[in-house]
């Protein structure tokens, strides 16, 4: 597939909008999300690896802020055992009606899609071996996010997990710059102007909220989770697998 280059922060902007999901976006997600987060494709090829490791016979398979299904594609290709589903959630229209057309043309692995435009909030958790995360928690408003955790936990059968992938944040100011300062030269090594890379943070200014890694252990373990590991890290981009 030929990605579409994101230049959408590329010319100055006469009023900053809150970054969205929409139809744009959509067009050149794939390219401005593998430019913007460092170790995208490893991590999504990964959760393919813990999908094969931890579906259960039988049991559900929950992709939360799917966008255009990569994490879903990469379970599907993995997941050998029998009955399994995968259920994948998007409250973007576009990137639903664009995710259905990828799924539509994925040869190969048998693993029934549900493709779902809901809000992840409203979407019942149940039966559920593996739940997915990919860098869609830091979306959810800070004050719902260990509602929302308690419900995955809930959901999960014994020797389920959860996913959960996050840009954080640091409490040290100097650890905060470092990584901020290479997350930035990352994005310019691949290709983004200065110019793009601070309209885009202020876009996201509002919209996305990352936390440290203690916060999401400590709500992890609040919320009933036996152990939480951090299985990836580049900069402030971190990936852990959390167990029930
Ligand atoms: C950074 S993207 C996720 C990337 C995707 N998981 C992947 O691996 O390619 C965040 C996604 O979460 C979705 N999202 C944010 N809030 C949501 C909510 N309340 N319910 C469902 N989806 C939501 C957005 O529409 C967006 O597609
Ligand atoms: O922090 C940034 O600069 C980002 O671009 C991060 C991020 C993310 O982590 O979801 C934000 C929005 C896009 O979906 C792609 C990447």
């Amino acid at each position: 597939m030929t990605k579409t280059k994101d230049a959408i922060y590329a010319a100055p902007l006469q009023e900053m909008i809150d970054f969205k999901f929409d139809e744009r976006v959509v067009a050149v997600f794939p390219d401005m999300i593998q430019r913007s987060v460092p170790g995208y494709g490893m991590i999504i090829s990964n959760i393919g690896i813990l999908a094969g490791k931890y579906a259960q016979p039988g049991s559900h398979c929950y992709d939360l802020g799917c966008s255009l299904g990569a994490a879903t594609l990469a379970m599907r290709q993995r997941i050998n055992q029998p009955d399994c589903d995968i259920i994948a959630v998007d409250n973007s229209p576009a990137m639903i009606e664009r995710g259905r057309e990828l799924l539509a043309r994925d040869s190969g692995p048998t693993v029934p899609v549900t493709m779902v435009c809901a809000d992840l909030q409203d979407v019942a958790i149940g039966n559920a071996s593996v739940v997915v995360l990919n860098f869609t928690l830091q979306f959810i408003p800070p004050a719902q996010r260990l509602a929302l955790i308690e419900r995955i936990h809930a959901g999960l059968n014994p020797g389920g997990i959860l996913i959960l992938s996050e840009k954080i944040a640091f409490d040290e100011p100097e650890r905060q710059q470092f990584h901020v300062e290479l997350h930035h030269d990352f994005k310019r090594a691949n290709g983004y102007s200065d110019l793009e890379i601070s309209q885009k943070r202020s876009a996201l200014e509002n919209v996305m909220i990352p936390e440290t890694l203690a916060c999401h252990h400590e709500r992890l373990k609040a919320a009933g989770f036996s152990s939480s590991e951090v299985w990836f890290q580049c900069f402030n981009f971190a990936s852990l697998v959390a167990t029930k």
